[in-house]
């Protein structure tokens, strides 16, 4: 079952048309990697998933992205809506300079949730979902600040369950981590999928045949190749896949 349908995607920053005409179909509760070389617009495609690229004012995108029903770059989508249910995770850690319990709680409170003892049970929830409960439940009103980069970005990725997404977008959500970090976050993604679809950016290719069951191979802002994870790293049916795969360009 699909839980995102891309059809017809073109994204332009200005006259740069930086994704081309992408057709993609994302997986329900599969780990979907984008792979390929250093501005291809694996970024830019992710963004436009929860139409982050909005906040840059000379992007424009056109086509389809079908998500429940609806097309996800209409006019007429509540942005800020969408942005809860299809939440994203950026490279570098962006906690907030407040409490770790704060991180958690504050967008829960502004949509007008108050009940301490709901509160206080969703913040477990996520801490526990996000594997951070342990390490942090004797500390959750200590700056979020004090943890380790690791750690802050499991406090990320908390903070995006919270809002109880049903995709989640990963924009190399490990590669500004310690090798332990980076297994951690590994192992909670393949954990995670059971209730969230994830996306993710990743310029690991051990990474991505780890953690990923579909794999997209981006080239100049096009798809060169998508399928299984094990298919692309096995037995790629494009010869610019098998080159890049293989590393003889990055
Ligand atoms: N904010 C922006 N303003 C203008 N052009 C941009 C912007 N972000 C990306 N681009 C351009 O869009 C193209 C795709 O970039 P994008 O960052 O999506 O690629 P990428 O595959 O994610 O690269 P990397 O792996 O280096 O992060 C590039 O030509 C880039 O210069």
């Amino acid at each position: 079952m699909n839980i995102l349908e891309v059809r017809d995607l073109d994204i332009y920053y200005g006259d740069n048309r930086a994704v081309k005409n992408v057709r993609m179909d994302i997986e329900k509760n599969k780990v979907t990697a984008l792979i390929g070389p250093s501005g291809c617009g694996k970024s830019t495609f992710l963004r436009s998933l929860n139409r982050m690229n909005d906040l840059i004012p000379i992007s424009f995108a056109q086509g389809d992205i079908g998500y429940e029903g609806l097309n996800i770059l209409s006019d007429n989508i509540n942005v800020v809506a969408l942005r809860k249910e299809i939440g994203m995770v950026f490279q570098k850690p962006n906690p907030f300079p407040k409490s770790i319990y704060e991180n958690i709680v504050h967008a829960l409170k502004y949509d007008g949730i108050k009940d301490k003892v709901q509160l206080q049970k969703i913040v477990e929830e996520s801490l526990r979902k996000a594997a951070l409960w342990d390490e942090v439940k004797d500390r959750l009103h200590e700056s979020a600040l004090s943890l380790s980069g690791g750690q802050q970005q499991r406090l990320c990725i908390a903070r995006a369950l919270a809002m109880k997404p049903s995709v989640l977008l990963l924009d190399e959500p490990a590669s500004a981590l310690d090798p332990i970090s980076n297994a951690k976050i590994e192992e909670l993604i393949v954990e995670l999928k059971k209730e969230v679809s994830i996306v993710i950016v990743t310029h690991n290719m051990a990474q991505a045949s780890r953690i990923s069951d579909k794999t997209a191979f981006f080239f100049e802002g096009e798809i060169i190749e998508y399928d299984q994870t094990e298919k692309i790293f096995t037995n790629p049916s494009e010869k610019k896949t098998e080159e890049y795969i293989t590393g003889r360009f990055s």
